[in-house]
C-alpha cells in the first residue's frame, strides 16, 4: 500500500558543491526536514551553512545529488513557482533603506504579483492589509508604516525583513544568519519572534545561526556542519558541550554524522556522533 505521510518540506540529496574556483564548500550532505520543524544549522565561518540555504531556493545550484521542496524536485525550470513560496530573511536585513518600513514588506509580495503590478507598485488591497497585519504581528507601530527603513534600529529592521518574508504565506522560510548583526537582546527577541510567527502559521525555518546558546534554546532540531561535512544532526538537548566544542575545534578533520538505529529522535534519522576527543 502506497504511504499516505506528507513528503518531507524540504529535502537535501548526497548535495555537494564545488564552486569554479574548486572550494568545496559541500560534501555529500543528506538532510531531510519536516513540515513544521524550527531546524538551526550551526558551523564555524565557511562551513557550509550559507551554500546549504541557498541551493533551496536555487541562488546556488549544487554540483552533486538533487533537493527536493514538498516533494517537487528544485530545477531552474521551476524556480518561478517555487521561490514565491520560500521567504528569506538575510543578516544584513536587505531593505531597501530609501523606501519607508510599508514599502519594504509590502516588496516580498514581488514574486507572487504579475510584472505590470510589480511595475506600477499596485498592490491589490488583500496583500495591503496583509502587510499592516504582519508589522502588527512583529510589533511595530502605525507610526513605522511610513518611516524609512534606515531610520529603524537593527532590530526593528529585522522585524520588517520577518514581516516581509512571511507575506505571501510561504511554507518555508530561509533565514540566513538572521541575528548576526544584533546585539544579544535584539537577537533574543527576533529569534523569538521567528519562532512564535513560524509556529503560527505551521512554517518549517532553516535558520543558520553562529550562537550554539541561541541554537538550544529555539530550535526543534540542530544539524552541524564542519568543513561542508554533516557532523552532527539531533534534538538541542543532544548537542552538549563536548559536541559544541568539537564543533568549532579546529585540526583534526571531520567526521561524518552516520545513521545509528534506533535514532535518537524519530524525527533524527542521523544519530550525534560528534564526539569530544
Ligand atoms: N561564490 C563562491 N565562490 C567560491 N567560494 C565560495 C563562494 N561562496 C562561498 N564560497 C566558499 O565556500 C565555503 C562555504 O561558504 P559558506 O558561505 O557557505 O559558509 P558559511 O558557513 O555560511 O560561512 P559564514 O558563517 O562565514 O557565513 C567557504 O570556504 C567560502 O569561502
Amino acid at each position: 500500500m502506497p504511504s499516505l505521510s506528507p513528503p518531507p518540506m524540504l529535502q537535501f540529496d548526497a548535495v555537494a558543491m564545488r564552486y569554479a574556483d574548486g572550494t568545496e564548500a559541500l560534501k555529500s550532505v543528506s538532510l531531510a526536514i519536516p513540515r513544521g520543524q524550527f531546524c538551526v544549522i550551526l558551523g564555524s565561518s565557511g562551513a557550509g551553512k550559507s551554500t546549504l540555504l541557498r541551493m533551496a531556493n536555487g541562488l546556488v545550484e549544487p554540483s552533486q545529488g538533487s533537493i527536493r521542496f514538498a516533494g517537487q524536485a528544485v530545477t531552474r525550470r521551476n524556480l518561478a513557482q517555487i521561490r514565491p513560496r520560500i521567504g528569506m530573511i538575510h543578516q544584513q536585513f536587505n531593505l531597501v533603506a530609501r523606501a519607508t518600513v510599508a514599502a519594504n514588506v509590502l516588496a516580498g509580495a514581488l514574486p507572487g504579483l504579475p510584472l505590470w503590478r510589480s511595475l506600477l507598485g499596485l498592490y491589490p488591497a488583500a496583500l495591503q492589509d496583509q502587510a499592516c497585519a504582519l508589522l502588527e504581528a512583529v510589533g511595530l507601530r502605525p507610526e513605522h508604516l511610513t518611516r524609512r527603513a534606515s531610520a529603524l534600529s537593527g532590530g526593528q529592521q529585522q522585524r520588517v525583513g520577518i514581516a516581509r518574508a512571511f507575506m505571501l504565506a510561504p511554507p518555508l522560510v530561509l533565514a540566513d544568519e538572521p541575528v548576526a548583526s544584533l546585539d544579544p537582546q535584539a537577537s533574543h527577541d527576533v529569534l523569538e519572534l521567528l519562532r512564535a510567527q513560524a509556529r503560527q502559521r505551521d512554517t518549517t525555518v532553516l535558520c543558520s545561526l553562529h550562537q550554539v546558546d541561541l541554537a538550544r534554546a529555539f530550535a526543534d532540531r540542530i544539524v552541524a556542519l564542519r568543513d561542508g561535512v554533516l557532523v552532527f544532526d539531533g534534538p538541542p538537548a543532544a548537542f552538549d558541550a563536548a559536541t559544541a566544542q568539537a564543533l568549532y575545534r579546529r585540526g583534526d578533520a571531520p567526521r561524518p554524522a552516520r545513521p545509528s538505529p534506533p535514532p535518537p529522535h524519530a524525527a533524527f534519522p542521523h544519530a550525534p556522533t560528534l564526539e569530544a576527543a
